[in-house]
C-alpha cells in the first residue's frame, strides 16, 4: 500500500530531452527542487553551469524568443547528476521523460534502487508511445511496461501519466497547458494538488481514470500526424484532413479498446485535443517527421528515416510505434487501414505517387460504411472486445462494424 505521505516539494526528472527540460522549467519556476537526472557528466556540469540544456530544445526556445540572449534560463533550484542511486534514494515523486524504446533499459537500472529505497514512490509519465511486451509479445503502453517490469516492487510505487496536448516549448515558456492526469484516483489527485495546480493559468490539468486509453491515444496519434505530415505536401486539397482525423478516430478507438482502454478515452483532450493539436502543427516532432520523411524520401525508406531524424531534435515516438502496431495487426488479423498505410508508407519504399494512392485509399475506400456503433455491437465490444473487432481477412472481414 503507497504511503501518501509523499515529498511533493522536489521532483526527478530522468531524461533531459526535450520535455524534460521543459518541466524542468516549469516546475523551477514554482520554486520545487528539481534534480535532472543523465548519465553523461559533461551535459550535467553544461546544464548546472549555464541553467541551459546544451543539447535539445534551447535552439528551438531561440527562434522562438528572438535569439539565444533571451531564453530564460532553468531556477538555480534545477540541478543535473549523473548519480541515479541519489536521484532515486532523495524523491519521492519521479518522472520518467525518456522515449518508449530507451524505457525497459530504465526500468532495469531503477529496480534495484526502488527495491532498496525505504520509502514509496510516484512515478509520472508522459510518455507516449507503444511497445511489444517482451514475454507476451503483445501491444503495450508505458504503465502498462512499467508496471509488467516492476511487478515484485507493486507495494512500493504507483504510476501516473501525463496525456493531453502539450508541446515541450509551451510549457518551457508557461504558456497555458492543459493536461490530462490519469491513473487510480488518490495518486493522481495528490499530483495534481500537489504539482500541476500551483499557476493553474499556466498549467492545469483534468483527471481521467483511463490510463491506458489515455495513453494509446496519445501514442496512435502520433502515427497519425506521421501521415498527416505527409498529407500535407501532396496537395490532396482542404478536406482531405476532415477525414483522416474522423477515420483515425475510428481506428484509434476500436485499437485502444483492444489495449484494454476505454472508447470514451478518444473524446478527451488526449484523444481528440492532443490529435488536433499534433496533426496541425509544426511544434510536433511528428508532424515534422511526415513532412521531412516526403522532401527528402529517395525510395529507400531506411535511409530517409535516418536524414530525416538527423533533422530533428529529439526523437518522435511514431515511426518506432508504426512498427510495433503493424505487428499487432498482424498478428490479431486487425482491419485498419489507416495504420497500414502508415506502415506502407514509412517501410515498404516506393514512389511518392504510391504514397498519394495509399492515403487515398486508406480514407476513402475503408470497407467499414457505417460511421455509428450500434448498440449490440457497442455493448459485444464491451464484453469481449478482443473477439469482437474487425478483421483483416477472412469471413469475419465482411461484417461492419
Ligand atoms: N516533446 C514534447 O513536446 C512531448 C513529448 N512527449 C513524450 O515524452 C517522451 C520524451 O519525449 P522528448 O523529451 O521529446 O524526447 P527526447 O528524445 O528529446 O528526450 C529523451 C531524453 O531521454 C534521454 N534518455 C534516454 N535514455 C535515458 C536513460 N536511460 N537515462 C537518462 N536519460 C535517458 C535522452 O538522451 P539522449 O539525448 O542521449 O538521447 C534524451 O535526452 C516521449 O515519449 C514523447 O512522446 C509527450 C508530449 C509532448
Ligand atoms: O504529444 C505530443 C503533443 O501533445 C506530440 O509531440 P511530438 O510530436 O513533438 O512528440
Amino acid at each position: 500500500m503507497l504511503n501518501f505521505n509523499l515529498d511533493a516539494s522536489r521532483i526527478a526528472i530522468i531524461g533531459p530531452g526535450r520535455l524534460g527540460t521543459s518541466f524542468a522549467y516549469k516546475f523551477g519556476r514554482d520554486n520545487k527542487k528539481v534534480d535532472i537526472y543523465y548519465h553523461d557528466a559533461d551535459v550535467c556540469r553544461a546544464i548546472n553551469r549555464d541553467h541551459l540544456n546544451p543539447k535539445h530544445l534551447t535552439e528551438d526556445l531561440a527562434r522562438l524568443v528572438g535569439g539565444m540572449e533571451k531564453v530564460p534560463r532553468l531556477s538555480p533550484h534545477v540541478v543535473a547528476t549523473n548519480d541515479l542511486e541519489r536521484i532515486v534514494e532523495d524523491h519521492d515523486v519521479i518522472m520518467l521523460s525518456v522515449t518508449t524504446n530507451r524505457l525497459p533499459e530504465l526500468l532495469s537500472y531503477l529496480e534495484p534502487l526502488l527495491e532498496k529505497k525505504a520509502g514509496d514512490t510516484c512515478l509520472i509519465s508522459p510518455i507516449k508511445g507503444l511497445t511489444s511486451d517482451e514475454l507476451t509479445k503483445e501491444l503495450i503502453t508505458p504503465s502498462q511496461l512499467i508496471n509488467n517490469h516492476l511487478h515484485r516492487l507493486k507495494h512500493k510505487y504507483q504510476v501516473v501519466c501525463i496525456g493531453g496536448p502539450f508541446f515541450d516549448v509551451d510549457i518551457a515558456l508557461g504558456r497555458p497547458v492543459c493536461v490530462t492526469i490519469a491513473g487510480k484516483g488518490r495518486i493522481c489527485r495528490f499530483v495534481r494538488e500537489e504539482l500541476f495546480q500551483f499557476n493553474r493559468r499556466e498549467l492545469n490539468s483534468y483527471y481521467n481514470f483511463d490510463i491506458v486509453g489515455v495513453e494509446a491515444c496519445g501514442s496512435l496519434k502520433n502515427i497519425v500526424a506521421n501521415i498527416k505530415g505527409v498529407a500535407d505536401s501532396l496537395n490532396l486539397g482542404d478536406s482531405f484532413p476532415g477525414t483522416i482525423f474522423a477515420r483515425s478516430g475510428v481506428e484509434i478507438r476500436s485499437l485502444s479498446k483492444l489495449l484494454g482502454g476505454d472508447f470514451q478515452a478518444f473524446y478527451s483532450q488526449a484523444g481528440v485535443g492532443d490529435m488536433y493539436v499534433t496533426l496541425s502543427s509544426y511544434a510536433s516532432k511528428n508532424y515534422r517527421y511526415g513532412k521531412y520523411f516526403y522532401e527528402l524520401y529517395n525510395g529507400n525508406p531506411i535511409e530517409t528515416n535516418l536524414k530525416v531524424l538527423a533533422r530533428i531534435d529529439g526523437t518522435p515516438e511514431g515511426p518506432n510505434t508504426i512498427k510495433n502496431v503493424h505487428r499487432f495487426l498482424e498478428k490479431k488479423n486487425m482491419y485498419s487501414p489507416l495504420f497500414q498505410c502508415a506502415y506502407q508508407i514509412f517501410n515498404e519504399g516506393g514512389n511518392k505517387a504510391k504514397m498519394k494512392e495509399l492515403l487515398i485509399q486508406s480514407c476513402q475506400l475503408d470497407r467499414r460504411v457505417k460511421e455509428y456503433i450500434g448498440p449490440v455491437s457497442r455493448f459485444l465490444y464491451h464484453i469481449m472486445p478482443n473477439l469482437w473487432y474487425r478483421r483483416d481477412k477472412g469471413i469475419l472481414a465482411n461484417l461492419d462494424r
